[in-house]
């Protein structure tokens, strides 16, 4: 049976007060549609309000320290998130893999940080266009998602496949290509995790858009989207949260 899709909205660096009616006008249009999970994921500064304005809906962080407390200047905990009241994070987002050099087993620690603190986690992997060109993308992914796997994975965890030459520039792999990355990644999680495996949802991310959603949602294994520029809008948005939502 396929898994119920997810499509979250990652703000990155996006978003002040000012936005938080744009926040709520995309919960209120997301909890009409009952099959498909819809989620923002919001900087840190944010999330406390956003969870105020729109009490039900989830909203998440961005990345989390493995650690519970300790001498982390400018670092947040899981158990920070979560008593913010935020319901998910993502761990292991490109951006942060390069800009602050986060290796495969951080990115395993924060993640297994956040569904120990109850978190929903969204593990990011994806690959460089050197390494797509190279032709040996999903061998490198691959081992990049054995690397970064918590031990034991738990029904909050998902799972984002985001090619980092594909991000916000408006370049998306074939269908093709997507869909022999999700079979491999879905063929590595159920290693893990067994049958278990089957239940993490394999998301696609790198400039989804209304116009791109549809085919993405139709491949194999793509069990729904992290989708950054166009989550910042409700009219950019909610047409992928519709496109989800076609069985
Ligand atoms: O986390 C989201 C991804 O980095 C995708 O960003 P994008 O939709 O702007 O390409």
């Amino acid at each position: 049976m396929a898994n119920k899709k997810l499509v979250a909205g990652n703000w990155k660096m996006h978003g002040l007060s000012a936005d938080l009616p744009e926040i709520a006008a995309i919960a209120a249009a997301a909890s009409s549609y009952g099959n498909v999970d819809v989620a923002l994921c919001l900087p840190a500064t944010l999330i406390e309000r956003a969870v105020r304005a729109v009490p039900g809906f989830a909203i998440g962080g961005q990345d989390v320290h493995s650690a519970e407390k300790g001498a982390h200047t400018g670092c947040t905990s899981a158990q920070m998130l979560r008593d913010a009241g935020a319901a998910l994070t993502i761990v292991g987002h490109s951006e942060r893999r390069e800009a602050q050099h986060e290796s495969d087993a951080e990115v395993k620690a924060k993640a297994e940080a956040g569904l120990a603190a109850g978190l929903g986690v969204i593990l990011c992997i994806g690959e460089s266009l050197d390494v797509r060109e190279s032709g040996r993308a999903v061998e490198v992914v691959d081992a990049q998602l054995a690397a970064s796997l918590p031990a034991e994975t738990r029904d909050n965890l998902a799972v984002a496949y985001e090619p980092i030459w594909a991000i916000g520039t408006g370049k998306v792999p074939s269908v093709g290509d997507i869909g022999e990355m999700h079979a491999a990644l879905r063929e590595r999680l159920v290693a893990a995790y067994g049958e278990a495996g089957r239940g993490v949802r394999i998301l696609y991310g790198g400039s989804v858009k209304a116009s791109n959603a549809a085919e993405i949602f139709a491949v194999p294994d793509v069990d729904g989207a992290l989708v950054g520029g166009a989550s910042l809008k409700a009219a950019d948005f909610l047409p992928i949260v519709a496109a989800a939502a076609v069985d």
